[in-house]
């Protein structure tokens, strides 16, 4: 696939660029007034996150981080979903080195996108389990969507998130509601999101969610940029150290768990019901 570090102006619609590395499952906008740019997942039907949708993702975040954006905000092409997690079809009856690069890329996604020294929020326009809710709380405000779920739901499916999961998880809520919620598998509907402090603010449409992010983003104009991301750092630092010092034996642990026969069957049963579903 053609692909290049390099920004390349591709489109301009009214005070906004069209930014993109030729990836197809993200797009970056960056607003000239604002700086601020707006990474979109387009991964049709659910923003399932495959080794492709998170090699963009990646692409995307590194692309806003180099042209020292004002903000990013995340958000979702589709109507309903803001990310249906990880693609399950890459986790059941996996290929070894195709599963091997989805759960590095993974992992460089989370350490990107939590580590950003730019700052961040999600316009959540539609439902986030699981690793959707993992982007979305990797990043620093969340405004999300009514009549939408949100929530760590991995038990659910007989899985385990593992511990850089929580760490996002937990920067945003605390310990004991968070320990619950994972234990449970909880999918929160917006308004208990709201009331539980797992998002920050609620929206009618997707252009007030991303406005009320930028408002968030905004308020960040007069405060000294490095003194900013340097402060964050240091509020996120032990997490990513934790997993940078262990990325290589949660590879392998996600590895023995995922290929273990009761997961495998697990997913497949989960599967089966998530397209019988789709058929109804
Ligand atoms: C000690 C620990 C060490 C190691 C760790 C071990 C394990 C690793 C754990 C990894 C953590 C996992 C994180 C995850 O993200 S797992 C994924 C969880 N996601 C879900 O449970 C979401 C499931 N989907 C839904 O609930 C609904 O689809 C959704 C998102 C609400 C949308 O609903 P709707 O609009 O009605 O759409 P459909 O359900 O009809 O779906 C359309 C279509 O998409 C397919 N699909 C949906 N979600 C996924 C998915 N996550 N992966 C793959 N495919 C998905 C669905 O089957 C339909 O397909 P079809 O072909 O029938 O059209």
């Amino acid at each position: 696939m053609l692909r290049t570090k390099v920004l390349s102006l591709v489109a301009r619609s009214g005070p906004s660029r069209l930014m993109s590395t030729a990836t197809k499952l993200t797009t970056v906008e960056v607003n000239d007034k604002t700086g601020i740019a707006t990474l979109t997942m387009c991964r049709a039907p659910v923003n399932g996150l495959n080794l492709e949708l998170l090699k963009d993702l990646k692409t995307s975040i590194d692309e806003i981080e180099s042209n020292k954006s004002r903000g990013l905000i995340l958000t979702s092409s589709n109507a309903t979903i803001f990310s249906a997690g990880l693609d399950i079809m890459e986790m059941y009856n996996p290929e070894k080195e195709r599963i091997r690069a989805f759960w590095t890329q993974l992992q460089e996604v989370w350490l990107s996108l939590y580590g950003s020294s730019v700052p961040t929020a999600a316009a959540i326009n539609g439902h986030s389990p699981a690793g959707g809710c993992l982007l979305a709380t990797s990043c620093e405000y969340r405004v999300m969507l009514p009549k939408f779920t949100i929530g760590l739901n991995e038990t659910q499916l007989g899985i385990v998130a593992p511990k850089w999961f929580m760490s996002s998880f937990l920067s945003v809520l605390p310990q004991r509601q968070a320990e619950r919620a994972l234990n449970q598998g909880r999918m929160f509907s917006t308004e208990e999101a709201l009331q539980i402090g797992l998002i920050d603010e609620t929206a009618t449409s997707k252009e007030e969610a991303v406005e009320k992010c930028a408002a968030f983003l905004g308020t960040f104009a007069r405060v000294n940029p490095l003194a900013r991301a340097l402060t964050k750092q240091q509020f996120r630092a032990a997490d990513l150290q934790q997993l940078e010092n262990e990325r290589k034996d949660d590879l392998e642990k996600f590895l023995f768990f995922i290929n273990q026969p009761a997961v495998q069957k697990g997913l497949g049963i989960y599967l089966e019901g998530l397209k019988k579903k789709a058929k109804k």
